[in-house]
């Protein structure tokens, strides 16, 4: 199967997630069928509680699902160890979380350099891809600056150099802009939006927000734990629901 070409990067098949708090029971997805190919750009969007981050979660390989199906590069991930999942995880996916995530006491420069110094990169190496990825997001002149000396969304932008720092196939990023005022928001997305047409990168990134969609070529819209309109411009095959409003 693939998509303008491109090939099947994530696919689940009847995924459903519960989770169990004490006694009760909750349903987070149901039955959800999606395929995400290299180099797409998705928004998945809809109201609080809808199953976003389950979604994100089960996609970026960080959690399991109930039922169904998810595959990561044609591997059936529910037949990996957590050990093998991870290692996968590690390789393949890059996050960006809403709360940046930044470690306090390191500068830009050695924030954007962990992820490759953890894998076991030299030093020399990780700084210069760590570099490389800062300029990257216009921020080459900010890497001895502590996360605190910046803006959020500066902060957001070193978490994106991040998260992108070890070539991931894919990056999710969970409501990215969930901190950041509507300028920024909108800053954040097209970075992003020109980080995956410049290097095919695949972005999966979920917002509260409508504004947003806009530059989105992808957009996923999920309510109740399923999804209820999966739309591009090269689909025919849409599913509206006008009676949605968030
Ligand atoms: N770890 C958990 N334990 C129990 N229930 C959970 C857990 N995580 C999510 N849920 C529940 O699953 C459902 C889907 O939650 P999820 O966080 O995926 O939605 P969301 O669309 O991302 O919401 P938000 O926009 O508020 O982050 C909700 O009913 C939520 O309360």
């Amino acid at each position: 199967m693939s998509r303008n070409g491109a090939p099947l990067l994530v696919e689940l098949r009847q995924v459903g997630k519960i989770y169990y708090l004490g006694e009760s029971r909750i349903t987070a997805l149901k039955g959800v069928n999606l395929s995400i190919h290299r180099g797409e750009f998705v928004a998945v969007w809809g109201p609080s509680g809808s199953g976003k981050s389950t979604l994100c979660n089960l996609i970026g390989l960080l959690d399991t699902c109930s039922s169904g199906t998810v595959r990561f590069e044609g591997q059936d991930v529910g037949a990996l160890s957590d050990d093998q999942r991870s290692e996968l995880r590690n390789r393949a996916i890059g996050f960006v979380f809403q709360s940046f995530n930044l470690i306090p006491v390191l500068s830009a420069l050695e924030n954007v350099m962990l992820p490759l110094q953890i894998a076991g990169v030299s030093t020399a190496r990780a700084k210069r891809a760590a570099r490389k990825r800062l300029a990257e997001v216009g921020l080459d002149d900010h890497e001895a600056h502590r996360p605190a000396k910046l803006s959020g969304g500066q902060q957001q932008r070193v978490a994106i150099a991040r998260a992108l720092v070890t070539d991931p196939a894919l990056v999710i990023a969970d409501e990215p802009t969930a901190n950041l005022d509507s300028e920024n928001a909108l800053r954040i997305t097209e970075l992003m939006r020109r980080l995956n047409s410049d290097n095919g990168t695949t972005f999966v990134f979920s917002t509260h927000d409508q504004r947003l969609l806009e530059r989105v070529e992808r957009q996923i819209l999920m309510r109740d734990g399923e999804i209820i309109d999966d739309r591009s411009p090269d689909r025919l095959e849409l599913r509206l629901d006008r009676s949605v409003r968030l």
